[in-house]
């Protein structure tokens, strides 16, 4: 793996339970990157996800993911990987009974962090990058769907990732919201942060166009077309 390299996936079997869901794997993602991962339903996306984020274990094959050797990971150590990865799923919804800064302020204190002058310096940093300072006193309620959304990418953010995975990021929003969460993410993957997003929108994939990879027919396909 050379240095501008933060996944790598090497002929990898992926199982759930006993079924073979996507067979020699082959990937190399580089720091910076934007991909889209597309696949039918069921095909294997999350799948592929949960081996990258340590909730799936290689059978086999090799992997590399932020540093980490998923072959040699113990259960032990995937907190400290998921610190690089920053995981923005539709089910990781904000705290609704706490502010946007309540739930930043939780999030970092439950990665380690203590010093409030930090602590507050970070929140500020992360909320600035997905251009909603301003909110930081709201509640979750007095946010749209689509500012929710910058909010958790805000804290996906926090810990300074290598990596973001990003499952439908934008399956609850509109097109134009959808397409903003997008970009954001391009700028993010701009500055040096790689971005995995899931998708099933095509129409988001033509209008900002990059690589993508496929799950299908038991396998990842590379620099697909659509
Ligand atoms: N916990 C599990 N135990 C057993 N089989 C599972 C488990 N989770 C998923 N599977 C099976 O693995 C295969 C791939 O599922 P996966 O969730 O990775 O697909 P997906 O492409 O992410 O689908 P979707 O787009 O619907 O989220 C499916 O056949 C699914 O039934």
């Amino acid at each position: 793996m050379n240095g501008d390299t933060v996944i790598t996936l090497k002929n990898v079997d992926i199982f759930q339970q006993k079924h073979l869901v996507l067979s020699n794997v082959n990937i190399k993602i580089n720091k910076g990157e934007f991909l889209y991962l597309i696949g039918q339903s069921g095909s294997g996306k999350s799948s592929l996800l949960k081996i990258i984020y340590g909730d799936l274990y290689i059978g086999n094959g090799e992997g590399m993911v932020a540093g980490f050797d998923l072959k040699k990971l113990h259960e032990n150590e995937v907190p400290y990987l998921r610190r690089k990865l920053g995981i923005v799923f539709q089910d990781f919804h904000l705290l609704t009974d706490r502010s946007v800064e309540k739930n930043l302020i939780f999030a970092l204190r439950a990665t380690g962090w203590t010093d409030k002058k930090l602590i507050d310096s970070r929140i500020i940093d992360v909320l600035e990058k997905v251009g909603l300072r301003s909110k930081l006193k709201k509640m979750p309620y007095e946010l749209s769907g689509g500012e929710q959304q910058r909010i958790v990418i805000a804290r996906a953010l926090l810990n300074n990732p290598e990596i973001i995975l990003a499952d439908e990021p934008t399956g609850n929003l509109d097109p134009n919201t959808s397409e903003e969460i997008v970009l954001l993410l391009k700028d993010i993957a701009a500055s040096g942060t790689a971005v995995l997003m899931a998708t099933h929108d095509y129409q988001i994939i033509r209008n900002m166009p990059s690589r993508i990879i496929k799950t299908a027919e038991g396998g990842l396909l590379d620099n697909v077309s659509i």
